[in-house]
């Protein structure tokens, strides 16, 4: 090679390497912004497989320029933040994070380097879930709970003793069984590891709440628990439902247990709570079918798990191999390959809440994700809309948010048609046409008009749900056809309603065939039947007993959820003293605060409110709260649930149901039979009054069929639940 060349060569190797070190240097700042967002705000902006493809860049960067490590780089830290909000805790010993395998071929070269160091057929794996939450360090001193702080840097966290303290599974005091195992060392602090994660059903009841209030979700249900726990108030986290799984231990010295799951024993016998899916496994295989088997149940799982944990089991030999800068060597955490999948927006729709809100909706191709079909997602609000930067046209990428909420990730940029346009939140109600207003500091526009049907229309659907008044049997197309009859605009018209107003309305649904035995044909409406009208009234009737937290939350004031209106109901006992407190006496009480106070003020002193709550106590509501007792109160909703029995419909008949039915899931017509006091079981005998077959169908149709029991089909069962009469005999 003559020199020339090798300068040219020089010249564009020095290029290259200029170029890598300002990639290194962009990717570096990009994932300290989103660290940031992540662990200090609990409000990521890009999903955790986006924040991965960040970081593996850069450590291949790394690997091809050695000389860019340096010990600032995101690669050589463990992801973290200590909010000055909180003291500060220094950890017994550091707090790792943990090497990513992101398929099973880096499964297999870290099993393959472990075999190498310890010898092959030397090693045995405990394999265990890896819990979505967020990490926390317990210290127990002479078996009791003194401290409890977040992972932060690894080296110093975040105290939140007082918030773990609001934890229910987490024990106060060690068992004497286990201190009894540590012996000598029983006097000795323990710092134990683990998971706080909030269980899926509470993250979605908790969002349903904040979307409600017009509060910005969480993102995950990891950012929930990690939202909920990193509170200055425990008086917050007590009310959120968050939980733990125990798993890990900063000095195994004075536990005198040599070995992982030895440990995990440990820890379950101390009063931890301790994940039960775990395997021991000696084989590169297992490993594998544990993967496998955690992979094709998580939707199973009423938490959020985003991989599987390998460790090597024994202590020993954890300590032969070591740790790296940022995660131990011992350990691998097997990641899941997230679900994304790509698919059309076909239109953002607008729906109006309860409280006003405008919130858009994207509405796309239906598409299968982690298990179901989605076909629409929240949007959220404008800025959502614009920060994502999706536009009605676009292809875009949807995923399921922590494995449980449909959401867009983004617009597939590439395929954007060019006459795509930017998205605009619409300056009238589409439900109204009235102007929306957009409050300084808030994100959310809304429609203020009383008269706005959508939002008479929710009013109505919240007072009659089951955490509110739990009147069953007034569905939301009951409600459309109550409000277009002109029987009910506000809540106080319920209780007007009589069996005759509502018998003959039609149900909102429609025949599928003709039936000359009726005179229906297909496509007529189905009536509500005079025994359905008399349950709903009956419910009706039941309703007025609910106190007064009901009421309050059932009224839809805005920032009231479940929560604030117990504890008002609790403080004030009954309506007429909370209509005259005043704003300070209402932001006084715990859990409430002066925003709440001055909703709530608003709400008692619009005079259209204050006439349906008058029309309300005529009508023989309690509005009291009732402190005799939950007991007394669960005694008294069976009383009333006893009378009610005689007066169901179906009292005394027997469904079988089978073959695959179209308008519901059998679960759910198992369920409305029910509710019309049907008993549902899943073999057919001569006590069987009805089988109901759908397409598919065999041996219980058969067996019906031999023993003369009448079958229907999904047509005449829409007919016995529209009108709680079942058909008459041939
Ligand atoms: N979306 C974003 O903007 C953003 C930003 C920063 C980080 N993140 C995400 O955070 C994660 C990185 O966080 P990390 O450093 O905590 O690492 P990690 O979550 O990948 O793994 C380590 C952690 O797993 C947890 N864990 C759960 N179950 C465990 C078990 N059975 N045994 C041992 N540990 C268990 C522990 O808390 C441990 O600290 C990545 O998934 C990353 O995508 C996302
Ligand atoms: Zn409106």
């Amino acid at each position: 090679m003559d020199a020339q060349a090798e300068g040219t060569d020089e010249a564009a190797r020095a290029e290259a390497r200029e170029a890598a070190a300002e990639r290194a240097a962009e990717l570096n700042r990009q994932l300290e912004y989103h660290a940031y967002r992540y662990y200090a705000l609990d409000a990521p902006e890009i999903t955790d497989a986006a924040f991965d493809k960040l970081l593996i860049e850069l450590q291949q960067i790394e690997a091809a320029y050695p000389e860019l490590v340096t010990p600032r780089s995101y690669t050589q830290r463990v992801g973290g933040y200590v909010s000055p909000q909180f003291q500060s805790v220094e950890h017994m010993a550091r707090m790792y994070s943990m090497d990513d395998a992101m398929n099973l071929d880096e499964l297999d070269e870290w099993l393959e380097r472990t075999e190498a160091a310890l010898g092959a057929g030397h090693a045995t794996y405990t394999c265990e879930l890896k819990i979505d939450g967020l990490g926390v360090a317990l210290t127990y001193e002479d078996g009791r709970f003194v401290r409890a702080a977040t992972r932060g840097d690894g080296v110093t966290g975040e105290d939140v003793t007082l918030n773990v303290r609001t934890i229910r599974d987490v024990p106060m005091r060690l068992s004497q069984a286990a201190l009894a195992h540590m012996g000598a060392d029983a006097r000795r602090p323990i710092e134990v590891r683990g998971e706080v994660y909030m269980p899926k059903g509470s993250f979605l009841r908790l969002n349903e709440e904040a979307d409600a209030q017009g509060r910005e979700p969480f993102a995950n249900p990891r950012n929930a628990a990690a939202g909920s726990l990193r509170q200055k108030d425990p008086k917050v986290t007590a009310r959120r439902d968050l939980a733990t799984f125990l798993y890990a231990v900063a000095d195994t010295a004075p536990l005198h247990v040599d070995s992982q799951h030895a440990f995990l024993s440990w820890l379950k016998e101390a009063g931890f709570s301790v994940n039960p899916n775990v395997a021991r496994c000696t084989t590169p295989a297992e490993v594998h079918a544990f993967c496998a088997d955690a992979l094709a149940h998580r939707e199973d799982l009423d938490y959020d798990i985003d991989g599987v944990v390998v460790k090597v089991d024994s202590f020993a030999q954890q300590d032969e191999l070591g740790f790296t800068a940022r995660a131990p060597r011992w350990a691998i955490a097997f990641k899941f390959p997230p679900e994304e999948k790509e698919t059309v927006l076909r239109e953002i729709r607008i729906q109006v809440g309860r409280t006003g809100v405008l919130t858009p909706v994207a509405e796309f191709d239906p598409v299968t994700v982690s298990g179901s079909t989605i076909a629409r997602a929240t949007l959220h609000n404008e800025d959502e809309v614009h920060r994502k930067d999706v536009r009605v046209g676009d292809t875009i990428v949807v995923h399921k948010a922590g494995d449980v909420i449909p959401e867009v990730v983004g617009p597939v940029l590439a395929k954007r048609p060019a006459d795509a346009a930017e998205w605009r939140m619409p300056r009238t109600c589409p439900a109204c046409g009235s102007p929306v207003v957009h409050e300084e500091g808030e994100v959310a526009y809304r429609c203020v008009s009383i008269d706005c049907p959508a939002q008479v229309k929710e009013r109505l659907a919240h007072w009659v749900s089951r955490g509110c008044m739990d009147i069953d049997g007034v569905g939301d197309e009951l409600i459309d056809k109550l409000i277009e009859a002109g029987l009910v605009h506000d809540v106080a018209d319920f209780y007007q309603l009589t069996a005759d107003d509502l018998a003959g309305l039609d149900t909102g649904r429609t025949y599928l065939k003709d039936d000359k035995r009726r005179g229906v044909r297909a496509g007529d409406p189905i009536p509500v039947g005079a025994t359905i009208a008399a349950k709903v009234v009956d419910e009706l009737v039941k309703s007025k007993a609910q106190p007064l937290s009901r009421v309050l939350f059932a009224l839809g004031i805005r920032h009231v959820g479940k929560s604030v209106a117990e504890v008002l109901a609790r403080r004030f006992l009954t309506l007429d003293a909370l209509i005259v407190a005043n704003e300070d006496d209402i932001a006084a009480v715990d859990g409430v605060g002066p925003k709440i106070a001055q909703s709530v003020r608003q709400f008692f002193s619009v005079p259209e409110n204050l006439a349906v709550l008058e029309r309300l106590r005529v009508a023989g509501l309690t509005l009291e709260e009732d402190l005799s007792g939950e007991a007394a109160r669960a005694s008294q909703e069976t009383g009333v649930a006893e009378d009610l029995v005689a007066a169901q419909p179906l009292a005394g008949l027997t469904f079988v149901l089978t073959g695959t039915l179209e308008r519901r899931t059998r679960d759910e017509a198992g369920a409305a039979l029910k509710a019309l006091g049907a008993k549902v079981t899943g073999s057919v005998s001569k006590k069987t009054s009805y089988v109901v077959a759908g397409p598919g169908a065999g041996s219980k149709l058969a067996k019906a069929e031999s023993l003369g029991v009448p079958v229907l089909d999904e047509e005449a069962l829409e007919q016995v639940l529209a009108t709680g009469e079942v058909p008459a005999a041939e």
